[in-house]
């Protein structure tokens, strides 16, 4: 087979989407094994339980049905023996009745002023989906009009530092604040929620919080005991896993107030896109699942357990901080689905920046340090196209111009012979060689509208269900993020008991005494009585 068969069969496209592999540390035969390795793992009948709704989050008795949140509305699918597509819908259709009344002033604040600020509170996956897609709409030329005059704002860390920069600059008589969280007990949203809560009612009065905040949960008897109204509640349900909730209500209704509901419809369609071709077509054209196997035989085959994600637009800035919690939360497991200890490390290291930036930063590593796969995601057309008539090429295709090279670079690197060809000095030779045979791959995407993106997204959900479903593990479950929440309580109390009743630390290990000592000494001047503080910048 000549270097061209071989690169020509690692291509495919599906629905606008290129996607090329050639230079991945693989063979056709490697690509083969790994479709066995597919086989044994009855990774097609698993693919299929998962679109059939059965519990295949076992730790927890769950059904796994992000796809039924973009499902069309006459699909069917089924959780428990019912079809949860209406109940999808008529969430959809809530979110819409009310995106389009705030949007237009028929829904107004307290003191009958249009909200035309939303402030969405929500962590982990109640933030980082919807974040990544408003970053990559805010510079799309429809999403962008649409949004004219209105602001959305990610409220996430307990740090009163970031309140303190979600607020600034809004006026509680504009601002609608929507609180999301799966379960309405994560302390972190909650004590936000409270805190901007406190926010709005001491500017205008308790009666306001009916007209300035909404929910989106799954727990609505939590919602209402909290004060909001339940009729300004979006539901989602307990099959939809917290990072695979975007396509929820979570990532829906913020983005409906700030975009349009239109518009976040394609986003929803460009998801469902992938889901079809995930579903249906075979291995060898299968985008999520050639993702996937390729990522198993980097990391177990391999042994490279990193990724990076880079893609070659600054609208996908927030791309790899999203799917670090859909791949480390998902695939970060000590043992197969059945409990047993694996034999093999599961799980990925993800990080990434926007190319160009990543360049001048952490490439050298890539280039002549680690080996670290790369994913390179190139758009064809800008959303925001420039052109300066003297220069060269335009600047889309200045950065398209890296987004080229780089896998090359990589993949090829430069020999010792080249240099000396070049004339390079001796003693520099070592330092300016470059290994090559480093992997990559290169989506290539026509463009980046609210389609594109929910393609992107569901490329990346199913491929990384793809590489749990391999190594045997349950993807959906996260019990890894329990420990840390129960001894944060457990230092919560004795904060409380130091500062309130002077109590010493009693019951940590010596580190831990002497640290939470420290600190409580030296801001003993923080007030300990009841008096509401708000950040003031
Ligand atoms: O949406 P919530 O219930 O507030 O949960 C927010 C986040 O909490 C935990 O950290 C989980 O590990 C995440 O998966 C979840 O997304």
């Amino acid at each position: 087979m000549t270097d061209t068969d071989r690169c020509k069969s690692m291509m495919l496209e599906f629905d606008g989407i290129f996607f090329d592999y050639s230079r991945q540390r693989a063979t056709v035969d490697t690509v083969s094994k790994l479709f066995k390795l597919a086989e044994e793992a009855h990774l097609k009948q698993k693919v299929n339980s998962m679109f059939n709704g059965e519990h295949i989050n076992s730790t927890e008795n769950r059904s796994v049905l992000h796809v039924a949140l973009r499902a069309s509305k006459d699909a069917t699918i089924n959780s428990d023996g019912k079809n949860v597509v209406p109940d999808v819908w008529q969430v959809l259709d809530k979110i819409k009745e009310f995106s389009d009344k705030v949007r237009n002033g028929s829904w107004v604040g307290a003191t009958g002023k249009a909200l035309t600020n939303v402030v969405a509170i929500g962590i982990g996956g109640s933030f980082l989906g919807p974040l990544f897609v408003h970053t990559a709409l805010q510079t799309d030329s429809e999403a962008s009009k649409l949004a004219g005059g209105r602001q959305l704002r990610f409220l996430a860390n307990v740090d009163p530092v970031d309140v303190a920069r979600n607020i600034s600059g809004l006026d509680p008589e504009t601002t609608l604040v929507v609180v999301v969280s799966k379960t309405f007990t994560t302390a972190e949203t909650m004590l936000n929620a409270r805190t901007l809560r406190e926010w709005i009612s001491s500017a205008l009065g308790p009666q306001a919080v009916s007209k300035h905040m909404v929910a989106v949960s799954t727990n609505l008897k939590l919602v209402e005991k909290f004060g909001i109204d339940p009729n300004n509640a979006f539901a989602f349900w307990d099959w939809v896993g917290g990072r695979y909730s975007v396509c929820s209500a979570v990532g829906v209704l913020p983005l409906s107030l700030q975009y349009g509901f239109s518009v976040i419809e394609k986003f929803l369609a460009g998801a469902r896109s992938i889901d079809q071709h995930f579903h249906s077509a075979p291995f060898e054209s299968n985008i999520p699942v050639l993702l996937g196997l390729l990522s198993v035989w980097n990391v177990s085959f391999l042994g490279y357990p990193a990724r990076a994600i880079l893609p070659y637009t600054q609208a996908l800035e927030k791309l790899a901080p999203h799917i670090q919690q859909v791949s480390m939360e998902s695939n970060g497991k000590g043992v197969s689905i059945d409990g047993v200890r694996l034999p093999f490390e599961a799980g990925e290291i993800d990080f990434g920046e926007p190319g160009t930036n990543g360049q001048h930063s952490f490439y050298q590593l890539i280039h002549q340090g680690r080996v670290i796969p790369c994913d390179f995601i190139g758009i064809v057309k800008s959303q925001q196209p420039v052109y300066l008539k003297d220069e060269v090429v335009n600047n889309h295709d200045e950065l398209m111009s890296n987004f080229f090279a780089q896998p090359d670079a990589l993949a090829y690197g430069k020999t010792p012979e080249q240099l000396q060809s070049e004339n390079v000095a001796p003693h520099l030779v070592p330092h300016k060689t470059f290994t090559g045979n480093r992997p990559s791959l290169s989506l290539l995407l026509p463009s980046l509208d609210a389609y594109r993106i929910g393609q992107l997204l569901a490329i990346y959900e199913h491929r990384i269900a793809v590489e749990g479903f391999v190594w045997g593990i349950n993807s959906f479950d996260q019990w890894g993020v329990e420990l840390g929440k129960s001894l944060a309580s457990q230092v919560r109390k004795q904060l409380h008991a130091s500062r309130k009743k002077g109590e010493s630390v009693e019951g940590f290990n010596f580190s831990t005494t002497k640290l939470l000592t420290r600190y409580l000494e030296a801001s003993a001047d923080v007030p300990s009585e009841p008096t509401t503080l708000l950040p003031k910048i």
